[in-house]
């Protein structure tokens, strides 16, 4: 077992993003001086601000030609003519985006660079950098500062898209790629519109946009369907409001206070029944809550305890999941609570089937923008996806020893497995190969899971084992490698798990290992990994085609079910050992009933 020694010494795991936090302080120190000087004054702002243009530039058009460069290699690999190999070349030449974006033509170039698909608001122009929003929107120093403070200087392509059309007040469907910055793609906005609704204008004006003169209520809920996400996104949108005050009007008094953003825990939850109605005066305001569905439905049913009705942005991040048949009667109910009629919906999520947009779409407005980055049913293009076969359940433990000894297990690591039972098993098993690992699954305590959560993330735990309570949103910086010990019940499912990995423009690593009765759930994988350009070899290909039956049965889950029933026992211990351990069991419980019975 001394390989494993190597994994089990502690954690070094260095801060990668040295480079970037130099950049930032260069840039804070510019902010600075501009936010000293004119603080409140956004429209200077432009002028100062101008260090986001080159560089934004230069990566994007980069990043599409690296881009190009990899299709290019990939068609001749494919066998494809060099006819289209030369129209890649002839498109890197003219790919020139303007650093700010004035035209249809100016977005229609900016788009190819992200292979973007905006339909639905011919209006809404892309952002080309952060500084578009200061000259277009009045965008609010404070936050400006605030993102630059934290390390973002440029918008990634979701947030091209979805910040201007949000604060246009569109209803905003919007599906990217997992890792690629679309928690900020609705709290930039979110926080804006906040300050804008807040900021003293007339009653008239007020009225127009469905603002009341009282900004104490809560304006905006982020629906998200695990508390793990929840807590990331709080934590996020904590870092973003710092320092951001608001007029709020009490007893016809201008007044100024802290913007407030809350999440929905226990003891808020209990607060808030306490303090009774929600019109009370001496109740903390919130202007942000951010829950799940369960606890916030909880909070509905108490009289008094929560008034949705003056909620004018309405969020639901990880949609697909939320208006899933798990989530959906739920998310109606909270649909039903937000009766202000300027209620602005949002949904995003790295995957979107078609049936859940369906769905999704009957609520939103008609002229809804609908922001597609990549393809809509490929994973990240930053992970290397492997499949593994290895023949039966033993063959899963032996293929996770030999990845440690060939040297793949490179930690950080997630193991992803489809049940608690199995999650505990494999996590025994590891543990007596004495790897640094944990597990986290719906049975551990929120405490339990947090501290789980931070040791993971500050590298003093090196592989987490987890079943599918962390497989969507959770941000866990620069983890290498994502296992699936079990094939995922849907490409979707498959999506987000691996997308833990090759996050915010990092490479990353996905192997998901398979045995002869995953022979059915493995091809969605299979059609995953050719949607994101990963290489596919020919028996991966020639693999049995589905009959119809044996589709209907992947879709409606029921061979996975089953197979969490048939699947053999994750161990390694020999079964005569396993034997002779029930044997004295057996003999010392015999032995008990005999002396009670004397
Ligand atoms: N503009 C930006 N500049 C630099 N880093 C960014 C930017 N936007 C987001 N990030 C970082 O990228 C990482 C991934 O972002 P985020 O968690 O929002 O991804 P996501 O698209 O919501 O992924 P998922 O689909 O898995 O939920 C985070 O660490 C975030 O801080």
């Amino acid at each position: 077992m001394d390989i494993f020694k190597v994994l089990t010494r502690g954690a070094n795991i260095k801060n990668t993003s040295n480079t970037s936090k130099k950049t930032t302080t260069q840039l804070q120190k510019q902010t600075d001086n501009v936010l000293t000087n004119a603080d409140s004054q956004n429209k200077d702002l432009s002028k100062d601000l101008d260090f986001f243009h080159n560089k934004k530039i230069v990566s994007k058009v980069e990043s599409s030609k690296r881009e190009q460069k990899k299709e290019h290699e990939n068609s001749f690999s494919n066998g494809k003519n060099t006819v289209e190999s030369d129209n890649v070349q002839g498109q890197e030449d003219t790919t020139e985006v303007p650093p700010t974006i004035l035209s249809k033509e100016d977005a229609v170039k900016l788009r190819k660079t992200y292979k973007g698909n905006v339909t639905g608001s011919d209006s809404t122009l892309p952002i080309g950098s952060f500084e578009d929003l200061i000259s277009r929107f009045q965008f609010n120093g404070k936050l400006l500062d605030n993102l630059i403070t934290n390390g973002f200087t440029e918008p990634t392509p979701i947030q091209c898209e979805a910040i201007p059309a949000t604060l246009l007040n569109k209803d905003i469907l919007a599906c990217a790629p997992t890792g690629s910055g679309k928690t900020l793609a609705f709290l930039i906005p979110l926080l804006q519109q906040v300050i804008d609704a807040s900021r003293t204008t007339t009653h008239n004006e007020k009225a127009d946009k469905g603002q009341k003169n009282v900004t104490n209520g809560l304006k905006a809920l982020i629906i998200s369907p695990t508390k793990d996400l929840a807590n990331q996104i709080y934590e996020e949108c904590i870092k973003l409001s710092s320092r951001i005050v608001l007029n709020h009007n009490s007893d016809n008094v201008e007044q100024q206070r802290h913007l407030q953003v809350s999440i929905l825990s226990k003891s808020l939850a209990s607060k808030l029944k306490q303090s009774g109605s929600s019109n009370n005066k001496n109740r903390k305001p919130i202007d942000i809550l951010i829950t799940t569905p369960l606890r916030l439905i909880d909070m509905i049913k108490e009289e008094n305890a929560l008034d949705l009705s003056e909620v004018k942005h309405l969020i639901f991040d990880e949609a697909d999941k939320l208006f899933d048949k798990t989530f959906l009667e739920q998310t109606d109910h909270i649909l039903a609570h937000c009766t202000s009629s300027f209620l602005q919906k949002s949904m995003f999520s790295a995957t979107i089937p078609s049936n859940v947009e369906e769905i999704a779409s009957t609520v939103m407005s008609s002229d809804m923008c609908r922001i597609i980055i990549g393809h809509k049913e490929a994973a990240n293009s930053n992970i290397e996806q492997k499949i593994i076969y290895c023949g039966n359940e033993e063959g899963k433990l032996i293929a996770i020893r030999q990845l440690v000894q060939e040297g793949e297990f490179k930690p950080p690591v997630i193991i992803f497995l489809e049940s608690i039972t199995r999650a505990k098993a494999l996590y025994h098993e590891l543990l007596y190969d004495k790897l640094n690992v944990d597990v986290i699954h719906a049975e551990r305590t929120q405490l339990q899971r947090n501290k789980i959560i931070e040791n993971f993330k500050n590298g003093s735990l090196w592989c987490l084992i987890c079943t599918d309570v962390l497989a969507r949103g959770v941000d866990f910086k620069g983890v290498n490698l994502v296992i699936n010990y079990d094939v995922p019940n849907t490409a979707q499912s498959y999506v987000h798990r691996i997308g833990r990995t090759g996050r915010n423009g990092r490479q990353g690593k996905s192997i998901t290992l398979y045995t002869k009765q995953d022979a059915l759930a493995i091809k969605p994988i299979v059609n995953v990994m050719k949607q994101s350009g990963c290489a596919v070899s020919e028996w991966m290909e020639k693999m049995d085609k589905l009959t119809k039956r044996e589709k209907q049965l992947i879709k409606s889950h029921k061979n996975k079910q089953n197979q969490d029933i048939k699947r053999k026992q994750i161990s390694t211990v020999p079964r005569v050992i396993k034997k002779k351990k029930r044997q004295r069991v057996d003999m010392i419980e015999a032995s008990k009933k005999r002396k009670t019975m004397d």
